[in-house]
């Protein structure tokens, strides 16, 4: 796989202590809707910030909020320094934007798609031209860069997504669901280029709905729900603070989980070497959150029960979304 470096980028450049973006009890009203309600966060300079929550949460809203595209009911809000209300021009020329759907010309090739964008920008032809050969080559499509983007991979198209958005150099990234609807291998693809962003110094802000996603990339995170943040933390940390170390995954078959939890609990309930926390109970199987659940399954076994099957795994993000609002995060 080539190894381009990191196209460059504003970050390295500015030794400011200042945060790349702060908020203070930002709202966001659609009518009597509140789709944003008084958050508060700051993400630091170089860092990789996730907004981490559901279908409809209000991670859209806030990163239009950031971009300058959408104006705040109430709150404040400072992007490199700037207020992107009173200073949108200057704010979107920082940043680059990155939004849920691709929006690429169709009809022009690769290459013209990140020249025509840099134009925008008011950037010169003959930067423009070296340039793009540079951001391509970073997003590994420099073989395809004569080709009409209607001939690009989803995963492609997405790369090229990020590529334009480099053009104008920013500080700032804003990656909005960045992966959703791609296949395994060309999420890795885009991780490993973002990685590489963030190495270089570029601050990423994204948002997404993938516990794996945030997991990879964010240095930290918040949870957001309803519009509200439910907790802050690296993933970590978070996974520290709100689960077990370990789950145990329980399926029985028949449609008597909530019965079997409470005997589960009694069983598990004093049994300090298997470290029991609590169980969830979903319609399909019950997670038995514990710090060592081998321990837990063989005390389950000698109790008599017999799960039809049994999985041992680590806690993730989505144990931690789970015990926060009692929902999973893919609904
Ligand atoms: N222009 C609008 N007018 C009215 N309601 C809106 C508008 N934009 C968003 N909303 C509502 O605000 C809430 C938050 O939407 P938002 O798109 O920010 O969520 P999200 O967390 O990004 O989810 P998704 O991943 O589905 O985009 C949703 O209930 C949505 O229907």
């Amino acid at each position: 796989m080539p190894t381009a470096a990191a196209p460059a980028t504003r970050a390295s450049a500015d030794s400011s202590p200042s945060p790349a973006i702060e908020a203070v009890d930002l709202t966001k009203r659609y009518g009597d809707f509140t789709a944003v309600d008084g958050i508060t966060f700051s993400v630091t300079r170089g860092e990789a910030f996730g907004l981490l929550g559901p279908n409809g949460a209000g991670k859209s809203t806030t990163m239009r909020m950031i971009a300058a595209v959408a104006a705040r009911t109430s709150g404040q809000m400072n992007v490199a320094g700037l207020d992107p209300e009173v200073e949108g021009p200057r704010v979107r020329a920082r940043l680059g934007v990155i939004p849920q759907q691709d929006n690429l010309d169709e009809e022009l090739t690769v290459r013209e798609n990140i020249i025509m964008y840099g134009r925008y920008f008011g950037l010169p032809r003959r930067y423009l031209l070296a340039k793009a050969d540079e951001l391509l080559d970073f997003a590994q499509l420099s073989h395809k860069a004569s080709a009409r983007v209607e001939d690009l991979s989803g995963g492609m198209k997405r790369r090229l997504t990020i590529a334009r958005a480099l053009v104008n150099e920013p500080e700032i990234l804003l990656l909005d669901e960045p992966t959703t609807g791609l296949d395994p291998q060309a999420r890795h693809v885009l991780w490993d280029r973002l990685f590489r962003l963030k190495e270089s110094g570029t601050t990423l802000v994204l948002t997404t709905h993938h516990m794996d996603e945030a997991e990879q990339l964010c240095d930290r995170l918040v949870v957001v729900d309803h519009g509200t943040i439910m907790a802050e933390g690296s993933p970590a940390g978070l996974i520290r603070e709100h689960s077990t170390r370990e789950v145990l995954e329980l399926r029985f078959g028949m449609d008597r989980n909530a019965e079997l939890a409470e005997h589960l609990e009694k069983i598990l309930g004093d049994d300090d070497a298997a470290g029991f926390s609590h169980i969830e109970v979903l319609p399909d199987r019950l997670l038995v959150y514990a710090g060592q659940a081998e321990t837990a399954l063989e005390r389950i076994h000698a109790a008599g029960l017999k799960p039809m099957t049994s999985l041992v795994r680590r806690s993730s993000l989505e144990d931690v979304f789970l015990r926060l609002t009692g929902r999973s995060l893919i609904d």
